[in-house]
C-alpha cells in the first residue's frame, strides 16, 4: 500500500477531494439548467451539421471532460507511482469510461436529456453523428447509473476503481497496478459499508461491464469515423482525444 496513507479513511478522503476538485461542473450548478432545452431551430441547426462537423464538435467538448479525468487520476494515491506507460495505458481505456460515469451526473432522467453546449439535449440533437446506437447506449448507461442514486463519495471511489483496472492490455507492471486497485476496492467497500449499501457492490461491477462494452462501441465508431473522415480525425480533433482514443 502507498506508505503515505495511514488508513483507508485517508485514501477515501483524498479520492473524494480529487473528484470534487476535478469535476469541471458542480451538480448544483447544472441542476438549474435541467429544464433549459434546445428550441426546434437549435435542434435543426445541430441536425443539419455534417457528420464530421458534429463529430468534431463533440470531440472538442468531450476532450474537455477527459482533461479533468486525467487530473483526477493523478491524485489517486499510488497512480503517480506507476510507470508513465502504465499511467497512459490506464488512461487510454479508462478516461472515457470515467467521463461516461461522470456524465450520468448531468443527465435528466425525467426528459431523457444530457448536458451539452450549455443546455440539456435529447438524443435527437446528435442525429448527425450517424451513430444512433452509440447515443442510445450512452443514454441507457446514464439511466442505469442514475437508477443507483450514488452519492458523490460513491461516484468518486467508483470512478477511481473504473480507472485503476488491471485487465487493461499492455500493462508493464500488473502487480503494482493490482496493489493500487486493491486499495481503491477497499476504499469503495469501506464507503458502501459506512453507507450501509454493500448490496451496491455487485451492481457497480455490472455497471463496469456495461461501461466496457459502451466504450468499445465508442472506439469502433471512432475507427469508422476516422476511416471515413481521415482529415478531420487527424488534423481537427484535439490532440488528447487522438492520443487516447485513436
Ligand atoms: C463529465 O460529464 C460531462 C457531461 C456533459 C458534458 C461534459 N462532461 C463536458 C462538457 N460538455 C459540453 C461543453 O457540452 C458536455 C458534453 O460534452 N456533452 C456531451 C457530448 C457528447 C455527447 O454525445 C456524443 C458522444 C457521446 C459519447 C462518446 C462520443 C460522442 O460523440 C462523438 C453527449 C453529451
Amino acid at each position: 500500500y502507498p506508505h503515505s496513507l495511514r488508513n483507508i479513511d485517508e485514501l477515501c478522503a483524498s479520492i473524494v477531494r480529487s473528484h470534487r476538485e476535478t469535476s469541471q461542473y458542480r451538480v448544483e450548478e447544472l441542476q438549474a439548467l435541467r429544464w433549459k432545452l434546445f428550441s426546434r431551430e437549435e435542434i435543426q441547426a445541430y441536425q443539419s451539421k455534417s457528420v464530421d462537423e458534429m463529430w468534431q464538435h463533440c470531440a472538442v467538448r468531450l476532450t474537455d471532460a477527459v482533461q479533468y479525468v486525467v487530473e483526477f487520476a493523478k491524485h489517486i494515491p499510488g497512480f503517480r507511482m506507476l510507470s508513465q506507460n502504465d499511467q497512459i495505458a490506464l488512461l487510454k481505456t479508462g478516461s472515457m469510461e470515467v467521463v461516461l460515469v461522470r456524465m450520468s451526473r448531468f443527465f435528466n432522467t425525467e426528459n431523457n436529456t444530457v448536458f451539452f453546449d450549455g443546455k440539456f439535449a435529447g438524443g435527437e440533437v446528435f442525429k448527425s453523428l450517424a451513430c444512433g446506437d452509440l447515443i442510445t447506449a450512452v443514454f441507457d448507461f446514464a439511466h442505469g447509473m442514475c437508477a443507483l442514486k450514488l452519492t458523490e463519495h460513491q461516484i468518486a471511489l467508483f470512478s477511481a476503481l473504473v480507472l485503476i483496472n488491471t485487465d487493461r492490455p499492455s500493462l508493464e507492471d500488473r502487480s503494482r497496478v493490482q496493489r493500487v486497485q486493491r486499495s481503491v476496492e477497499l476504499g469503495l467497500t469501506h464507503i458502501l459499508r459506512r453507507d450501509n449499501q454493500e448490496s451496491l457492490m455487485h451492481k457497480l461491477y455490472q455497471r463496469m461491464a456495461v461501461l466496457r462494452s459502451l466504450c468499445s462501441l465508442h472506439m469502433e465508431k471512432l475507427r469508422w469515423f476516422s476511416q471515413r473522415y481521415p482529415l478531420t480525425a487527424h488534423s481537427l480533433f484535439p490532440p488528447l482525444y487522438k492520443e487516447l482514443f485513436a
